[in-house]
């Protein structure tokens, strides 16, 4: 049997700050494989973005201390491997893209040469992206970048992509700023897409054109995609997969169709009833009272107990394990069953 492309099992991680150590992912599991986007959900401060800086190992040593678990991809501990080689793989396994196309561009430069830049990079590893004989000269692979460069940026949807290679930052809506990263997360054929809140800055037309195009990458690159988002309505519409993060804790995971239809934890359950719908009435809209807790001294237990109007005295015993409530469905909740009984 094949390794899963990414395999993360029993992830701890701890942060240092002037308030102590906060202990910011407590025990994550999460398998992705080729073909599935994975939506990664939750309120602000769970630890969606840490999970995946985690992943592409970009959080620096101090403060960021991995406690225990592994990151496997393809069968290799990220955690484990010399920092070359998590180097190597980042370049050439895992494409990242983040929320704010403006930032991550440099305005200074064209966009064709920052795209020519990052494939040059990337054929650095895997040689074959660019499309000429091995032995060329510098000129030679610097024409074949561009041409890749170009070829992305028609494949990402820009018009005249050709013609826009010589284009700065600033000439490029937002929409074609976040179109241009996209481009550049997969001009290195990367197998895993790492997608922070990738439309969270866009309207909303153009938000489902990069979703849709999203989607249509993970088929034609045979990529697994790591989406992070805030929005439920996106993971709805974009994942084949959801993992609902709480406090540093995957608290329910599966296919978005069962998750989505039937979530069996509280904390899934109140996110839900927290999106406006058309049968919405004015004023009736059910906020999630309370807030992320402090994750230096968190509450003992389950971490949502003290926000959980079903929890018991049994919930501050010990975080509590995934239970599986449905097929590929778990939800760490020690009441799940019984909610899920009341939930029928
Ligand atoms: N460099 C850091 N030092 C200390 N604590 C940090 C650091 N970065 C993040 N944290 C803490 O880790 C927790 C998780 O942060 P993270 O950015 O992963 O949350 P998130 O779910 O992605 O939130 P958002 O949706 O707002 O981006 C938060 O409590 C945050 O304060």
């Amino acid at each position: 049997m094949t390794a899963p492309l990414l395999s993360i099992r029993d992830l701890h991680l701890s942060m240092s700050s002037y308030e102590g150590k906060a202990h910011v992912l407590n025990g994550i599991d999460l398998t992705v494989n080729r073909g599935e986007i994975w939506g990664l959900v939750g309120e602000s401060g769970c630890g969606k973005s840490l999970t995946g800086l985690s992943i592409s190992q970009l959080l620096p040593s101090p403060p960021a201390d991995y406690m225990a678990g592994e990151i496997m991809l393809e069968g290799r501990d990220m955690l484990k491997l010399p920092r070359p080689e998590v180097q190597k793989l980042r370049g050439n396994r895992i494409g990242m893209i983040f929320q704010d196309p403006t930032t991550n561009l440099n305005p200074a430069f064209r966009i064709g040469d920052q795209l020519v830049d990052v494939a040059l990079a990337a054929a650095r590893w895997k040689p074959d992206i660019l499309d000429c004989p091995a032995g060329a000269g510098k000129s030679e692979r610097k024409r074949a970048a561009r041409r890749l460069a170009g070829d992305m940026l028609e494949r990402v949807g820009i018009p005249d992509a050709g013609m826009r290679l010589d284009s700065y930052p600033h000439q490029f809506s937002g929409g074609m700023r976040q179109r241009v990263l996209i481009a550049m997360a997969l001009i290195g054929r990367p197998d895993l897409l790492i997608a922070d809140e990738p439309t969270t800055a866009l309207d909303v037309s153009v938000q489902a054109q990069i979703l849709k195009l999203l989607k249509g990458c993970v088929v034609d690159y045979d990529m697994g995609v790591i989406l992070i988002t805030h929005n439920l309505g996106v993971v709805a519409e974009t994942c084949s997969h959801v993992a609902v993060m709480y406090a540093g804790n995957i608290v329910e995971s599966g296919p978005v169709a069962a998750v989505i239809e039937q979530p069996e934890h509280p904390y899934t359950r109140a996110l839900m009833a927290s999106i406006p719908t058309r049968d919405t009435k004015r004023g009736m809209l059910r906020g999630l009272a309370g807030s992320v807790p402090n994750l230096t001294t968190p509450p003992p237990g389950c971490r949502f107990a003290p926000r959980c109007r079903h929890a018991t005295t049994a919930c501050m015993q010990g975080v509590p394990a995934p239970v599986r409530v449905g097929r590929d469905h778990t939800a760490a909740c020690i009441h799940a069953k019984e909610l899920e009984i009341a939930h029928v």
